[in-house]
């Protein structure tokens, strides 16, 4: 399976509309893998909390409509990172109308899996303020029959989060982020440990740039479950394209059953 996951570089400078464009671009660019992966709230801004409440879609508005047609005319599966959610006529239990939502499409343009981000970060601002948490595992069918679970940038510091996909069938993980600089090892580090202890294949994509003085952190990685870097990006705009060789999970799985001595989970049974 070829996977390209695109680190996107951007300020406070273009619209949603300029941004949907180049991105589609980026991604018309991808013809020829299988699976192509966007990072998380690209067209609205990971950080421009202010900019949300204006700038939400539904997930049939105009950014998935754009994604749509692309992943059709690539003939690839296309993670759309996520988008700042409104749906028509929902609230959440939080009484709010916003949710930070990953969008998948299939190689013909069908929207197949969405995923609202559980672990909100910002504490007392932020995603925890403007937006509901998302309930719901999600999992996907990757090309090469394999079984992705979908999680976004926070996410990943909640190790209890894919141990429940992983029980779920799981052998990747497909995480779109916009993860500061600031905190840029806390990535690298957290990435190879959700590969080793759940012994599956990271797929993980980060934003580049600065917006709402933000720096984002870059680094992008594909991780293999052993923990062994298949491909790293740098700090800027960048696209990774990488060879997943066949049964990489399954061999190590297979090599060094760690997963069947858990004792603390229903699965346990020595
Ligand atoms: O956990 C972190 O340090 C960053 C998380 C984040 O930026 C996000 O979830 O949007």
């Amino acid at each position: 399976m070829r996977v390209a996951l695109i680190q996107l570089s951007y300020d406070d400078s273009e619209s949603v509309e300029e941004r949907t464009s180049r991105v589609v671009g980026l991604v018309r660019e991808q013809a020829g893998h299988d699976l192509v992966v966007l990072p998380e709230l690209w067209p609205m801004g990971g950080f421009d909390y202010r900019a949300w409440s204006e700038k939400a879609q539904t997930t049939n508005g105009a950014v998935a409509q754009a994604l749509s047609q692309v992943a059709a005319e690539i003939g690839a599966v296309l993670h759309g990172g996520s988008i700042v959610e409104r749906p028509s006529g929902e609230t959440g239990p939080e009484g709010k109308d916003l949710w930070n939502t990953s969008l998948v499409f299939d190689a013909q343009g069908e929207l197949v899996t969405t995923y609202r981000k559980i672990h909100r970060f910002g504490f007392a601002g932020g995603e925890p303020k403007l937006m509901e948490a998302g309930a719901d595992l999600a999992l996907i069918d990757l090309p090469d029959g394999s079984r992705a679970a979908l999680s976004t940038c926070y996410d990943l510091r909640f190790p209890e989060l894919y141990r429940a996909q992983i029980d779920q069938g799981a052998t990747a993980f497909v995480i779109p982020a916009a993860w500061p600089m600031a905190r840029v090892e806390h990535w690298r580090l957290l990435l190879r440990a959700r590969a080793i202890e759940d012994q599956a294949l990271v797929i993980a994509c980060n934003t580049a740039g600065t917006h709402a003085r933000t720096e984002m952190g870059g680094h992008s990685a594909v991780i293999g479950p052993g923990g062994e870097n298949l491909a790293e990006a740098g700090e800027g705009q960048e696209v990774l394209s990488v060879d997943i060789p066949d049964r990489l999970v399954a061999d190590a799985r297979e090599t060094f059953p760690v997963l069947a001595d858990r004792r603390l989970n229903q699965r346990s049974s020595r």
